[in-house]
């Protein structure tokens, strides 16, 4: 899981470096209202991670968790954060 999340965190990186135009990641990083755009996901998705809780249906809520992961991993590259913030405050909670 700390290997698939530091290789995501990795490519959102290199998108935002590289920024291909076919990537759905850089148009998060060029757009004017991309910062917007991912809080608004972080936001729908989140509702949609509690119905599919509440239906007990665990294939979208894995589903729904993977979106969540993956847009919080491009607002922490957008906010200039390390994966290592992130590690950081879950060990001080241990
Ligand atoms: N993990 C993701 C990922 N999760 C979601 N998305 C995109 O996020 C967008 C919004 O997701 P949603 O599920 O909300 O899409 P939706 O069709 O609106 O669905 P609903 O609103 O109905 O749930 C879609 O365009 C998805 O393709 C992702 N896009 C990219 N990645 C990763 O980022 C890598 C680089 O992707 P590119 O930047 O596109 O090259 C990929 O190889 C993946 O590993």
């Amino acid at each position: 899981m700390e290997e698939t999340l530091e290789e995501l965190f990795a490519v959102i990186e290199d998108r935002k470096e590289t920024l291909p135009e076919d990537s759905y990641t850089a148009s998060l990083f060029t757009h004017e209202k991309g910062e917007n755009a991912v809080l608004e996901k972080l936001g729908e998705e989140s509702t949609e991670l509690v119905l599919a809780a509440k239906d007990d249906d665990h294939d979208e809520i894995a589903y729904e968790a993977a979106d969540i992961v993956y847009h919080l991993l491009v607002l922490l590259s957008m906010k200039e954060m390390r994966l290592e913030d992130l590690e950081a405050e879950l060990e001080a909670r241990r």
